[in-house]
């Protein structure tokens, strides 16, 4: 496999800070106080309105170092030009191109946040929707919290929609590109959505990355449609998730000495989960190997077979 990366000097920037403790601020739209809504409540999983009361209480502690740093692994999955780079790309970039540039195997966006007063992380995988590089896009599958499955809504295929597995993990159904369906076309685009989410035991989310909310067509500007929304509710399940099971963790195993399920945010040892390393290695490895010069400085980050 060969790696190249251009932007990784920014983005190893972007993840170094957002795993050190005390890195910069997160932006005030990344900061999450209230357990963020759902898109349809027909096709919601958690029909809740506020953070799960362990995780509350817990979070409260944070000045006693009870909660450290935490990161969540999220994969994007679906079919070619269904719109899986416009998604993260607005979300974490806020950019918008009209130009199709297909994703060559996997691609991964760091995006930090801080959920009822704790950092956090989601470490977000684009992967490449042609079949060729399926292979390659499935090895970094391993570990994710979240899956989210986009289909494009102007093109809608049964079979597109491939099965999978309800497991442990949240799993999303994204439908792409809202701005080019209206009235009619659009509730039966959704209608149908919120059917197989159901059958797939997920959460649905129409959402566009081009347009703004009020529908004006923008290149660059405020994030798309649903965008910004959907990835908060992403982050606070996942969140929430992670601390419910570190809670767990530590109750059933009392016994140990320290919390070794958690990066510490102090002390200069940090320990981490299996989970947290599993989803941090690609990474790293990315910014391994770029600091062997093994990258060309113009190339978009990437691994190719
Ligand atoms: N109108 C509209 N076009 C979109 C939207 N999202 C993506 N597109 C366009 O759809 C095309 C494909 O988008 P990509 O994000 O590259 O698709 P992808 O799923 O990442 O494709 P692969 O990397 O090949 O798997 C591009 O030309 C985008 O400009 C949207 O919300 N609205
Ligand atoms: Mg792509």
């Amino acid at each position: 496999m060969q790696i190249r990366d251009a932007s990784l000097s920014t983005d190893s920037g972007r993840m170094r800070s957002s795993l050190m403790p005390f890195g910069p601020p997160v932006s005030r739209d990344r900061v999450i106080t209230s357990f963020p809504k759902w898109y349809m409540p027909d096709a919601c999983l958690q029909l809740k309105e506020h953070f799960h009361g362990q995780v509350s209480a817990a979070c409260q502690h944070r000045n006693m170092g009870t909660i450290g740093l935490k990161l969540s692994k999220v994969v994007v999955v679906g079919d070619l030009y269904v719109g899986k780079t416009s998604l993260i790309h607005r979300f974490c970039k806020n950019v918008f191109d009209r130009d199709y540039k297909a994703t060559i195997g996997v691609d991964f966006e760091i995006e930090r946040f801080e959920i009822a007063g704790i950092p956090y992380s989601l470490q977000i995988w684009d992967t490449a929707g042609q079949e060729k590089f399926k292979c390659i896009a499935s090895a970094y599958y391993r570990g994710a919290q979240v899956i989210i499955t986009a289909f494009d809504l102007t093109d809608w295929l049964a079979d597109a929609l491939r099965e999978n597995e309800p497991g442990s993990c949240f799993v999303f159904l994204v439908g792409t590109k809202k701005d080019l369906l209206a009235g009619t076309a659009c509730e039966q685009a959704e209608a149908e959505a919120v059917r197989l989410a159901n059958e797939m035991q997920a959460e649905y989310w129409s959402v566009s990355a081009k347009t703004e909310a009020d529908g004006v067509t923008v290149s660059r500007g405020p994030a798309g449609e649903n965008v910004k929304a959907f990835f908060s509710r992403v982050a606070a399940l996942a969140f929430e998730q992670s601390v419910l099971q570190d809670l767990e963790r530590r109750s059933s195993a009392r016994h140990q000495v320290g919390d070794g399920d958690l990066i510490r945010a102090s002390g200069g040892k940090s320990t981490r989960d299996p989970g947290e390393q599993e989803a941090l290695r690609p990474g790293l490895l990315l910014a391994e190997a770029c600091v062997r010069g093994l990258h060309s400085p113009h190339a978009h980050r990437q691994c190719l077979p």
